[in-house]
């Protein structure tokens, strides 16, 4: 079973590099890597398993955070809808998105992380991402809310870019923003 030992952390040079496609039908091997990812996710859901093996809670997982370099990601959260998303998938990828941006207004944290960092990450609002399942299936999802940015942070480790990344720097001249609420469509502030 994959645990925190086998997930790498910031300044490993793997998360930085661009993941390669899974030429499909996925290996053998492929497959394996792709399910022990979802069980990583399902394990570190489960309070005891994740308290008996350290997990820390995970809603999403890139295989280079588990030094792969392929594009494969594992995802498992609730919708808008508060259905349970659950999926092992293949080369995803955002094919369209919305104008608007959205943000957690705790900022995001990072499984290969192991410190805070501060500072708003926007990510577009709704995205329609295509992949193919761990099963072979070809899907397009159409995502909002806190699914849209677990899905955006994980495309973004196959490409090299990690959360941080994102936040804007320390620019003196911007006038901090009120508070929002938490993934509050924000408005064209200009
Ligand atoms: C069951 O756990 C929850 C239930 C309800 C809300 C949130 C969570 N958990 C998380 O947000 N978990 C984060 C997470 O898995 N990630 C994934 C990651 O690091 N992937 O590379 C970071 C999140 C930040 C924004 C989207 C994903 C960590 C970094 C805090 C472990
Ligand atoms: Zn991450």
């Amino acid at each position: 079973m994959i645990t925190m030992d086998d997930i790498i952390r910031e300044g490993h040079p793997t998360l930085r590099k661009r993941a390669e496609e899974v030429s499909l039908p996925a290996s053998n091997e492929e497959k394996k890597i792709l399910q022990k990812m979802v069980e990583y996710l399902i394990h570190s859901q489960d309070e005891e398993t994740a308290e008996k093996y350290g997990l820390r809670p995970g809603v999403g997982l890139a295989a280079p955070q588990i030094n792969v370099s392929k594009r494969m990601i594992a995802v498992r959260t609730h919708d808008h809808n508060d259905e349970l998303i659950e999926l092992g998938l293949y080369n995803p990828k955002i094919v369209s998105h919305s104008v608007e941006t959205t943000y957690l207004e705790g900022g995001e944290g990072c499984l290969s992380v192991d410190r805070m960092v501060e500072g708003e990450v926007p990510r577009y609002a709704r995205i329609k991402v295509k992949a193919t399942t761990l099963e072979g299936d070809e899907i397009t999802l159409r995502l909002k809310g806190f699914a849209a940015i677990v899905f955006q942070h994980e495309i973004d480790h196959l490409n090299g870019i990690m959360f941080y990344d994102r936040i804007e720097g320390n620019d003196p001249h911007k006038q901090s923003l009120p508070p929002k609420e938490v993934m509050k469509l924000s408005d064209d502030h200009g």
